[in-house]
Formats: structure tokens, C-alpha cells, sequence
């Protein structure tokens, strides 16, 4: 550099998306973390609109009353890959959003297309204000959320790896369950009408079936290197 400067490199926006247990949490912090990326949960904001809904009595099952309400919670995401954080009117909600409650309510929640503008909003705009670039997870988040994401990713793996996963996370919990539970989940996110579960056209697919967690960030981190570099 003519002034000795420090090279400076572009901010990139990586998209990772997929089904349930495919890995997309794991690998999508471990990335950013490598790379000195910001990271968003989005699954985790969906969550956390749903626990505001739970807790405050609205019924899940009422489109029209979660749409009245879908204005009302302040939803925060913290975005460092090394300490996520999510807040709800400033109460931290990382526990109570993994309950097994909000687990089941949230494919419902999360299908009204009132939570998906006003949760898509916030989304792209804390993307934009990620400094040096972001790896954002989710469902939709290259085909909705953040089209023009330089690199999308679409990760996958059979429902038997998956409830393996979650079964061994969740100590012991029944693997055949487990695995329905997925394949509920799965086919209710895929078949919404507004912004389902979907492979974004121009996203890489990565089946983690067989390859490790260290593999798969292994891969994602050449992924970007290779788009950085402009390959
Ligand atoms: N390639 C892999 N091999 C083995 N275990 C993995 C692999 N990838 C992720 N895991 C494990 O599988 C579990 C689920 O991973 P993770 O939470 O990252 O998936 P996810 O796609 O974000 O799931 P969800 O959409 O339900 O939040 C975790 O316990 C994680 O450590
Ligand atoms: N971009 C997204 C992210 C998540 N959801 C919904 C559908 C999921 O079942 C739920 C929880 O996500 P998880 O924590 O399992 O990643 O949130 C969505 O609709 N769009």
C-alpha cells in the first residue's frame, strides 16, 4: 500500500439456511468467528416472539390475535459469535426460548406474515450495521431475508443424523420422537405460504450428513475465502 495503510477488505454477507439440526447454528458462529464476522440467530428471534406470546397469554393458534400483537415486543439480538445474546423488553429469553413449549408453538408463530415483515425488518437492518459483514441463519434468509447475500449456503442432512444430534444434545431424549418432531417442524416451515423453508437458487448445498462439525466450517470458511478472493 502506497501509504501504508491496511489493506482494508470488504464487509461480506453470508447466508446460511436449511432444515432444522443441520448444523446451521453450530457452524454459522464458528465462521464468523474465524473470519471476525458479526452473527444473527434468526431462529432465535422467531423464539422469542413466540415466548412473548406464550407469556403473555395470546393464543398461538389465533393468526389473527399473534398478528394484533406482533408489533408489541422489543426483540434485541446481540450479534458477537462468541456471546449471542436475545432480549425481550430487555428480559435475556436465551432459556425460556428453547423450551420444549416454545419449540412447538414457534412453526405457527413464525407463519404469520405480520411476525415475518416486522422480524425481516429487523434482520436486514442489523445486517446492514454488521462493520465488517455477517453470517445470518435462518430459513429464508437467502431467497427473503437478504437476496443479494454475497454467499448463500444451504445446508442439509438426512432426519436420522439430525435426531442422532439432537437426541445426544438433549441427553438421552428419545431418537425416533425426536426425528418425527423434526420432520413436523421441517414440513410445517417448508409448506407456509409467506416466505417457507426454501434452497435459494443460487445457494451452495452442503450435505453434513456424513462429515464433521470441523469439516462443515472447514468447508463454509473456504466458501467465503473463495468469493472474498473473487473467485
Ligand atoms: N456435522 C455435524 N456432525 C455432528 N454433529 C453436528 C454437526 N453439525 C452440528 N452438529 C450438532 O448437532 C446439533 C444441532 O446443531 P445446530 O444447533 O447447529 O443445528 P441447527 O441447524 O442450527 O438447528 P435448529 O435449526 O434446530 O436451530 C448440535 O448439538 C451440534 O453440535
Ligand atoms: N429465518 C427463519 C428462522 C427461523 N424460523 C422459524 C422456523 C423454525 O422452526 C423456528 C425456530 O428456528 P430454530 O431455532 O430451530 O433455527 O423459527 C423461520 O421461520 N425463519
Amino acid at each position: 500500500m502506497e501509504n501504508g495503510a491496511a489493506p482494508t477488505v470488504p464487509a461480506v454477507i453470508v447466508a446460511i439456511d436449511g432444515p432444522s439440526g443441520t448444523g446451521k447454528s453450530s457452524t454459522s458462529k464458528a465462521v464468523a468467528a474465524q473470519l471476525g464476522l458479526s452473527y444473527l440467530d434468526t431462529g432465535a428471534q422467531y423464539r422469542a416472539i413466540t415466548w412473548w406470546m406464550v407469556t403473555n397469554g395470546i393464543d398461538t393458534d389465533d393468526p389473527h390475535a399473534v398478528a394484533a400483537a406482533a408489533g408489541k415486543p422489543e426483540i434485541v439480538s446481540g450479534t458477537d459469535p462468541a456471546a449471542p445474546t436475545i432480549t425481550v423488553d430487555g428480559v435475556d429469553v436465551a432459556g425460556p426460548i428453547r423450551t420444549q413449549e416454545v419449540t412447538s408453538k414457534v412453526s405457527a408463530v413464525s407463519a404469520v406474515p405480520e411476525i415475518r415483515a416486522r422480524i425481516t425488518e429487523l434482520q436486514r437492518s442489523i445486517a446492514a450495521a454488521a462493520p465488517l459483514g455477517i453470517v445470518v441463519e435462518g430459513r429464508d434468509i437467502g431467497t427473503t431475508v437478504l437476496p443479494d447475500a454475497d454467499l448463500k449456503i444451504f445446508l442439509t442432512a438426512s432426519a436420522e443424523a439430525r435426531a442422532a444430534r439432537r437426541s445426544g444434545e438433549l441427553k438421552g431424549a428419545d431418537v425416533n420422537a425426536t426425528r418425527e418432531a423434526l420432520i413436523k417442524r421441517d414440513a410445517a416451515d417448508s409448506s407456509r405460504k409467506t416466505s417457507p423453508l426454501a434452497k435459494a437458487g443460487d445457494a451452495v448445498e452442503v450435505d453434513t450428513t456424513a462429515l464433521t462439525l470441523p469439516q462443515v466450517i472447514e468447508c463454509v470458511v473456504t466458501l467465503v475465502e473463495e468469493k472474498r478472493a473473487g473467485k
